[in-house]
């Protein structure tokens, strides 16, 4: 397994990783070094899954000790990418000596290129969406609307949030643009794997498939059926003291580094809220910690009800909380699906592309979910998300009942005996398949 290096991808390729352990599946598992701590209390099988510290090379552009996109702005991961190019010699060596029967990659394009030669079966596994995969098929110029033959009229991006996509013509990595990236990792495999399931994204899954003449092996959700660590004291101990379903949640994934301004905006919409509520945040850009970063009086006015963490928390564990009953976040992959596995109202304030489209799955074709108004700068006021988190939680609210139905409903499937076990079932034997595959 040779993900890349940011906690988004990392995570999913490990509970992936620990299914195919439970199948007697014998695992190396390619990270930067720092990464191994953040990762390891996921790692069920610590005798089949073995952990291999690359040493990622310093890069000009990067801050010093950058090993993981969540060190550094969204803006300098093309550095972060050269960086992991240049990890090919470590990564090439392990695969000679270790001669898996598969590698599974997915920023690492190179892949195929080492593997094959050594007669060893390659899977891009994406752990985005496949309508983000899909709508980056073609490139840059004709972005502004999706490519031919594209399955879906809801799943889109409209109009200013077409800019969200412009990053898939830059360089990502020496003499490489992000387009070219994917494509080639798209092209060179011989199976394309999407964290995903039919009941979802068929018809984006198939859509795929044509267009790259591959076959794609779906892998479902692959989350943890239940959290195994404890929640940490000091949150078992807060969330305790509120009712049941009263709390509100936020955490904006691993990566995302707001303005001082826009984070002002947003905790001043969770204090107009009235309710008791937890929000995890980076420090903004600028500010070394999260406290100098508050609006003035902030702190004092929301004492004992609300708090703002700059830290990093067990989010699962958070979710499987009693008291939490609302989640807003900015829909990123596996956020996404946390949330559908949890109980909690989902309130959505995406950022980056992919995370539009995953909001457009959940708000307009699921229904399971809000997403909250923002303006031509992909920014909200703080009354516009006050109101959003007001609406779900409001018992009396149509669309507060109704999204909560159809999440019940969607929890039920993805929770329902077999689901998750019968795509992992499904994948192991396509990989077996492909293993026979001369
Ligand atoms: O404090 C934290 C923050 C995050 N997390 C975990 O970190 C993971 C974050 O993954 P997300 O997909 O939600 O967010 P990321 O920012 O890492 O996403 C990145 O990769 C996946 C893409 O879909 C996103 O667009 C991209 O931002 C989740 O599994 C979440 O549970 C914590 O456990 N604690």
């Amino acid at each position: 397994m040779f993900p890349w290096f940011a906690v988004g991808h990392l995570t999913p390729f490990l509970h992936l990783s620990n299914k195919l352990a439970e199948k007697g599946c014998t695992i190396s598992f390619l990270l930067p070094n720092k990464a191994i701590k953040l990762l390891q209390h996921f790692n069920l099988y610590p005798d089949h899954i073995t952990f291999h510290p690359l040493k990622v090379p310093h890069v000009e552009g990067l801050p010093p000790g950058t090993e993981t996109a969540s060190d550094i702005p969204i803006y300098l991961t093309h550095f972060l990418c050269v960086a992991m190019d240049r990890t090919r010699d470590q990564v090439e060596k392990i695969i000679r000596d270790q001669k898996p029967d598969f590698v599974m990659y997915d920023m690492a394009y190179w892949i195929p290129e080492v593997a094959r030669p050594l007669g060893i079966k390659t899977i891009k596994y994406s752990v985005v969406s496949a309508a983000a995969i899909a709508i980056v098929l073609v490139p840059a110029p004709e972005l502004s609307a999706p490519p031919t033959g594209y399955p879906s009229t809801s799943v889109v991006l409209r109009g200013h949030e077409v800019r969200s996509l412009l990053f898939v013509s830059q360089p990502y990595g020496e003499g490489i643009t992000f387009y070219e990236r994917a494509c080639t990792g798209m092209k060179g495999c011989d199976a394309i794997a999407i964290r995903s399931c039919y009941e979802m994204e068929e018809k984006l899954c198939d859509y795929i498939g044509r267009q790259y003449g591959k076959p794609v092996f779906l892998t479902g959700p692959v989350l943890p059926e239940s959290t195994r660590t404890p929640l940490e004291d000091r949150w078992a101990q807060w969330l305790n003291g509120f009712e049941a379903g009263s709390v509100v949640f936020c955490s904006f994934g691993s990566q995302l580094i707001l303005e001082k301004e826009q984070l002002q905006e947003l905790v001043l919409g969770f204090e107009s809220t009235g309710l008791p509520f937890l929000v995890v945040l980076k420090p903004p850009v600028g500010s070394s910690t999260i406290e100098e970063a508050l609006p003035e009086g902030f702190e004092e006015r929301v004492k004992g009800r609300g708090v703002v963490w700059g830290g990093w928390v067990q989010q699962l564990e958070i979710l499987d909380h009693p008291s939490i009953g609302c989640f807003v976040n900015t829909c990123g992959f596996g956020s996404m699906w946390e949330s559908l596995m949890s109980d909690c109202q989902i309130v959505l304030v995406p950022h980056l592309g992919d995370q539009i489209l995953n909001t457009r799955l959940m708000a307009e074709e699921l229904k399971v979910a809000v997403e909250v108004e923002r303006d031509e700068k992909g920014w909200f006021t703080k009354e516009n998300l006050s109101n959003a988190i007001k609406g779900v939680m409001d018992k009396d609210s149509e669309v507060g009942s109704m999204i909560k139905k159809n999440h019940s409903e969607w929890r039920k499937l993805l929770r329902s005996e077999g689901f998750m076990s019968s795509y992992i079932d499904k994948f192991f034997q396509n990989m077996q398949e492909l293993a026979d595959h001369k």
